[in-house]
């Protein structure tokens, strides 16, 4: 059988990079991915404007919609406590697959859980299912129209607390326009822009951060 763009990229990181060092394994895929075949890893430049947020947040119940193979759970979980943990929602089967032997690789499958299905349905699980109280920190990396309902339903569920911080990726390109509107006008967070790339691209790209305020 042929091999997926997924398969290639993990086969590249177990040949090249350092199996227990997720740096390593970041450096790979961003390797990979901007000299062979381009993917949606969050990516270099705007994976710096993660880390900067991730350590001025500290989270410790983190919350990542969009798992693909794992680069952003791999980059997040190198950041986090010993005691944190990361949820990371992916609902293709095949490229949790891969993403499951990414994180493992990376040694940092003790901080990271992903859970296979559509956020719809896992979001209304997280509290009595997956035992979360409040998220600390929500990245939104998933189908873009999805970013408003899944925030609506995370408000919803009683899943943010005041400083929750939602980091939504893509918000120009492909763009979250409906989320973007309705976060900005919502006195309930407060927002702020980071302008930056498509990953490996030189496409004009932006991050939003939106912190819950209550
Ligand atoms: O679609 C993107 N990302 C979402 C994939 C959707 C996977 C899902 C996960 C999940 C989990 C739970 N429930 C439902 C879903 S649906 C995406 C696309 C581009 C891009 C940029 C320029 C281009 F020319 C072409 C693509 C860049 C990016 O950084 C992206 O993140
Ligand atoms: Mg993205």
């Amino acid at each position: 059988m042929a091999q997926s763009k997924e398969e290639r990229i993990l086969n590249f990181v177990l040949q090249n990079a350092v199996r227990g060092d997720p740096q390593s394994v970041v450096d790979t895929i961003d390797k990979y991915c901007s000299q062979k075949e381009w993917a949606m890893n969050v990516g270099d430049e705007k994976g710096l404007i993660l880390d900067k947020i991730l350590e001025e947040t500290k989270p410790s119940v983190l919350l990542e919609l969009g798992t693909y193979c794992g680069y952003s759970a791999v980059r997040t979980a190198r950041l986090l406590k010993p005691s944190a943990r990361l949820l990371t929602i992916e609902f293709n089967p095949a490229f949790a697959a891969i993403a499951r032997q990414m994180i493992e690789f990376a040694g940092v499958q003790d901080k990271v859980k992903i859970l296979e299905g559509p956020s719809e349905t896992i979001i209304p699980q997280l509290k009595k299912k997956h035992e979360v109280d409040t998220l600390d920190f929500v990245f939104l990396d998933h189908w873009k129209d999805r970013y408003l309902p899944d925030t609506i339903l995370l408000l919803d569920h009683g899943l943010l607390r005041k400083g929750s911080v939602i980091l939504a990726d893509n918000v120009i390109c492909p763009g979250a326009p409906e989320f973007i509107k309705y976060i900005r006008n919502n006195n309930s967070f407060e927002c702020t822009n980071y302008p930056s790339h498509v990953e490996y691209m030189k496409v004009k790209d932006a991050m939003e951060k939106a912190v819950f305020v209550g």
